[in-house]
């Protein structure tokens, strides 16, 4: 076996912190290790490591020391895995009644979008690594990743969501929203409801980057893939100003309308109110804190991401609900979504 995967297999045996991880269209699998089981917390993300980061954000961002790091390159391996696991229909009528719940609020004029999720609870015979291993061979223009902390639990993902990059001053994020299967590998034609949605996103992101950056560039907008969906993405590149720092930033985006809504505090206060269940680590943020001793960072959104537990696997899905949501095609876009994970159990 790979030595970064062995490593981890190592780590999980000896209940030790770690997180192994490739990055999107990389053939390098790289892993933090910590050689305590402490639970280790950064709060201005000053420090050197890898950082785990809830949904609400004063919880504490957890992160990983990097006692030892090693790196290999994954050849990617054609994925055999098919799932046998059939979709579900459990939780449909609270889920349906939830966008109600939402859209009720959206028209009462109070909240313009929210992100409303579950989580889909499956059993599986799979082992950590092996899952880890159809992820990277299953998703790989996805940000791949398999946790472990002892205090924590253990989490794996394949987000398509950058949520910022940071070298040598110069910022990358991206606007990401709208969602359609992919069928039959034709570009999809996006209606107005998708193309407003992931325009408010990319307002929403320039707006709040406005005072860090000396000047912001949006990009094109693009349809991208993302296992078996379609999203649209804008990205947007600036220059960090000099006195901005890090944390700043990241406090800034987080959380996006892409995970959260709009206006942010009310959208926050409807999830927390209704959603029914503790997102946890679902529509937070993972990645590299400046590692190596440079001031850089590379931070992804975690989305399509399962939290595995004994032979219990937890996977999280949403998605942005706006005035013209329609219940029921809401319900099918969280299916399709469980689908990144639920294909590698
Ligand atoms: C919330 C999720 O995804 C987010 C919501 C999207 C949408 O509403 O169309 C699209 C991509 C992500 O920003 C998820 O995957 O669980």
């Amino acid at each position: 076996m790979d030595k970064v995967l062995n490593k981890g297999e190592d780590w999980i045996q000896r209940n030790l912190p770690f997180c192994i991880y490739r990055k999107p269209n990389s053939d390098k699998v790289q892993g933090v290790f910590q050689n305590t089981d402490e639970l280790h917390k950064t709060e201005k993300f000053k420090e050197e490591g890898f950082v785990f980061a809830p949904f609400d954000l004063s919880k504490g961002a957890i992160l990983i020391q990097p006692d030892e790091r090693i790196e290999s390159t994954h050849i990617l391996e054609e994925q055999k895995v098919v799932s046998t696991i059939p979709q579900s229909e459990e939780g449909k009528l609270f889920h349906i009644n939830l966008v109600c719940k939402g859209l009720e609020v959206i028209k009462s004029g109070e909240i313009q979008k929210v992100v409303l999720s579950r989580k889909i609870d499956v059993q599986t015979k799979r082992q950590p690594i092996e899952l880890f291993t159809s992820l990277l061979n299953s998703y790989s223009n996805a940000f791949c990743y398999l946790f472990f902390h002892p205090k924590i639990g253990l989490w794996c993902g394949a987000t398509p969501e950058t949520l910022v990059s940071i070298k040598q001053r110069k910022l990358t994020t991206v606007s990401l929203a709208g969602t359609l299967p992919i069928i039959d590998n034709s570009v999809p034609y996006w209606e107005k409801k998708e193309l407003e949605e992931q325009g408010v996103v990319t307002s929403f992101i320039q707006e709040k980057l406005r005072p860090y950056l000396k000047k912001i560039h949006s990009g094109a907008l693009e349809t991208v893939r993302a296992g078996k969906l379609w999203h649209l993405k804008t990205p947007l590149t600036g220059e960090l100003l000099p006195d901005a720092s890090v944390v700043s930033v990241v406090r800034a985006l987080h959380p996006t309308p892409a995970v959260c809504g709009l206006p942010v505090n009310k959208a926050t206060a409807f999830i927390l109110e209704n959603e029914g269940y503790d997102r946890t680590f679902y529509t937070g943020f993972l990645g590299e804190l400046n590692l190596e001793g440079k001031k850089e960072v590379s931070l992804f959104v975690n989305l399509r991401c399962m939290q595995l537990e004994g032979g219990n696997a937890r996977i999280f899905v949403g998605g942005g609900i706006t005035a013209e949501s329609i219940p029921e095609k809401e319900w099918e876009e969280t299916q399709n979504k469980s689908r990144t994970m639920l294909n590698m159990l």
